[in-house]
């Protein structure tokens, strides 16, 4: 909360702020960082929202730009003292082209950094993604991992790919002498799959049970752990390590955290019925419905379908090769890592992580119940 001793003096920057996750870093910057003194919002889609936040103590600038214009995001970056860079084209449906996918995700990565550099701004914070590490191309799960567990991180799919090589930048980058000659400052936090209020991939598949007659068929074994954070969760792990960089570059400096909390290690429709259950859908089947060499068949000929009829529409579903390997490889985080750093500990509970969910799913319209 805000501690009215504190004095305002710093200036914050959140790319891809009016996303799913930026708009939670928004919100919890104003609720949680009492030495706020501007906050600046850059967003290709600037959201409406962020009027009702210009009321309170601290300048909220919104900045309708793109990450790929570096004169634009240069413009944007002079004069913060701390960038938290969550702008991204989370893309594995293969809706945009590999191209648009690495110049936002790299170049996009690329200018933040150099921005950083010209203008003399200290701080970075990157938001990565499990993804860096895995599910690799091998399909060999990571099970209950940390930061420093070996896994062989090959990837194919441009949207690991740049996420990877971006954090590879931004790691890269830390210690680069920045206007005025003090060193610049990084890390990366790597979410698992993010849920909460706004997910837009609950969302779809809300509504598809809906339109099932409020059931859900279950596709992938129960087995197979997925790793879930909660989106208030991984904010305040922004919020925290934005701070802490400050006090600790030494020891932050360079440095990969995943973002975890008390979210319970389930499949990932198991884990999905925990909020779509409370609001009137069921899972049908304790075993998956579909053999899995049909679900194969299945993503391939999707693939075939999205190439064939791309010169005619966009045909993007939820399934297809890359979805359902990533689907049906665990990738668990069993880390404390941030706790040891910079002293993170989840500000939501598993219980209130859930609540909040179900409230949200139990908001939209059309609620099965
Ligand atoms: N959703 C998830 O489960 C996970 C997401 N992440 C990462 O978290 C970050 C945020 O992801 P989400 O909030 O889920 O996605 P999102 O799509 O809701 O948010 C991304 C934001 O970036 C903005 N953006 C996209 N291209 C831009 C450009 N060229 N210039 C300026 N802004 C641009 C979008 O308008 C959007 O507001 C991404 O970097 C993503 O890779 C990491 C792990 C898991
Ligand atoms: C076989 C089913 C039809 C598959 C449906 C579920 C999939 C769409 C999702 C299963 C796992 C998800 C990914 C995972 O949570 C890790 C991610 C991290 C990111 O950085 C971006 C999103 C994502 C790739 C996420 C995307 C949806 C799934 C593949």
């Amino acid at each position: 909360m805000a501690d009215s001793t504190e004095v305002r003096e710093l200036v914050y920057l959140v790319t891809g702020g009016c996303g799913f996750l930026g708009e939670h870093v928004v919100r919890m910057l104003l609720q949680r960082e009492p030495r706020l003194l501007e906050l600046r919002v850059f967003d290709l889609h600037l959201g409406a929202w962020l009027e009702e936040l210009k009321t309170g103590p601290v300048q909220v600038t919104a900045i309708q730009g793109d990450v790929t214009q570096a004169h634009e995001v240069a413009a944007a970056v002079a004069g913060a003292h701390v960038v938290i860079h969550t702008a991204g084209l989370v893309d594995v449906f293969g809706r945009a082209s590999p191209e648009t996918i690495y110049e936002v995700n790299v170049q996009g990565t690329k200018n933040v950094i150099e921005a950083c550099v010209q203008t003399g701004t200290r701080f970075l914070v990157y938001t990565s993604s499990m993804e860096v590490v895995g599910p690799n191309i091998k399909g060999h799960h990571f099970y209950r991992g940390n930061e420093d567990t070996p896994y062989e991180a090959v990837h194919r799919h441009p949207y690991p790919c740049s996420k990877a090589q971006a954090e590879r930048l931004v790691l890269e980058a830390n210690g680069r002498k920045v206007h005025g000659g003090l060193p610049l400052v990084t890390c990366a936090l790597r979410p698992t799959g993010i849920y909460g209020e706004g997910h837009q991939i609950m969302r779809d598949f809300y509504h598809q049970g809906l339109r099932l007659g409020g059931r859900l068929f279950r596709t992938i074994p129960a087995s197979v752990e997925h790793g879930r954070v909660y989106v208030g969760n991984v904010a305040w792990m922004h919020v925290l390590v934005a701070r802490e960089l400050q006090q600790r570059a030494a020891l932050m400096g360079g440095q990969v955290y995943f973002c975890y909390d008390q979210s319970p290690y389930k499949s990932y429709e198991d884990f999905n019925m925990e909020f779509l259950g409370p609001c009137g859908l069921r899972l049908v089947e304790t075993r998956p419905l579909v053999p899995y060499w049909l679900l194969m068949l299945l993503a391939a000929l999707n693939a075939l379908l999205q190439w064939l009829l791309r010169p005619l529409l966009l045909y993007a579903p939820l399934l297809n090769p890359y979805t359902l390997a990533v689907a049906n490889t665990a990738f668990t985080v069993n880390t404390d890592k941030a706790r040891r750093h910079f002293g993170y500990e989840p500000l939501f509970s598993w219980e209130d992580s859930r609540t909040r969910t179900i409230r949200w799913v139990q908001a939209m319209e059309g609620s099965a119940r």
